[in-house]
């Protein structure tokens, strides 16, 4: 089930640095929401606290209603929440199957003794993650890497692995961090197709933080615009590519002024 997230006034400081002040907005289950501003907006520190990576200073971060505000990262990942990240954290020396495989953990019955004593149910499940975990990897065009070790992989194949990770955990809501960053052209395309095939057979909720604003317009339902850790706006990508207020803070207020 796609999860639905809200964000009450969440304020984060370090020290005298005001890094986000008073972020509210909403996602309703489904849909596709981008996270867009200028670099040091804000955007990824707001993501580090809806993952629990970060304890915002103050505000509400609920995912269906439950408060997740001071909760683990992995206390958050089986509440159904899967992340990529911006420099993707993978295990180089292990093999791309096994990397993708760690994502389904969180679906493995039992506890650490069931698993340690493979028991049959423990089996049969890691059997049927590897099995999904490979058919992920199809959906990326990465079926035949699966036995090599990540690191005989690019960045961008990387990043194709994380988000099947991040699958793999049938997440009901999934955060991207700059998904397209350092990808090809024709790379970009494929993940834009890519989260459009998860949209249409996942039932997930995806809030992607992104530059690259043909992938924002390509994907998003809604973006909310950051600026120095406050809200600009909230809209379609089309409205937000021609808010006056947006352009002036990518631009500046002489190109905004040109735009009015
Ligand atoms: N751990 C930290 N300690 C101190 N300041 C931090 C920390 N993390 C982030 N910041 C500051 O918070 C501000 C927002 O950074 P953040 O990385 O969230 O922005 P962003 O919008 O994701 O930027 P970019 O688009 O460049 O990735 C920056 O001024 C950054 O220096």
């Amino acid at each position: 089930m796609a999860a639905r997230l809200n964000l009450r006034e969440v304020t984060l400081h370090f020290g005298g640095v005001k890094v986000l002040e008073d972020v509210s907005f909403d996602v309703e289950p489904g849909v596709i929401l981008g996270l867009v501003g200028p670099n040091g907006a804000g955007k990824t520190s707001l993501f580090n606290c809806i993952s629990g990576h970060y304890r915002p200073t103050a505000g509400s971060i609920t995912i269906d209603g439950t408060e997740v505000v001071g909760l683990a990262p992995s206390r958050l990942a089986r509440l159904g929440l899967a992340r990529t990240f911006q420099h993707p954290a993978l295990h180089l020396d292990a093999t791309v199957l096994d990397n993708v495989v760690l994502g389904g953990h969180t679906r493995l019955p039992g506890g650490p003794v069931s698993w340690s004593l493979r028991l049959p149910h423990t089996v049969r499940a890691e059997r049927e993650i590897r099995a999904e975990a490979l058919a992920l990897l199809d959906r990326v065009r990465l079926r035949h890497a699966a036995e090599l070790p990540a690191d005989e992989l690019s960045h961008g194949l990387h990043k194709g692995i994380e988000l099947c990770r991040a699958l793999l955990s049938k997440p009901a809501l999934l955060l991207l961090d700059e998904p397209a960053a350092g990808l090809s052209h024709a790379e970009v395309e494929q993940l834009i197709a890519t989260v459009r095939r998860i949209r249409e057979e996942e039932d997930v909720t995806v809030v992607v933080v992104e530059h690259h604003m043909g992938l924002i317009s390509a994907l998003t339902d809604r973006v909310v615009v950051l600026d120095h850790g406050r809200k600009l706006m909230e809209g379609t990508a089309a409205q937000a590519q021609s808010d006056p207020r947006v352009i002036e803070a990518y631009l500046g207020k002489d190109a905004a002024d040109d735009v009015a």
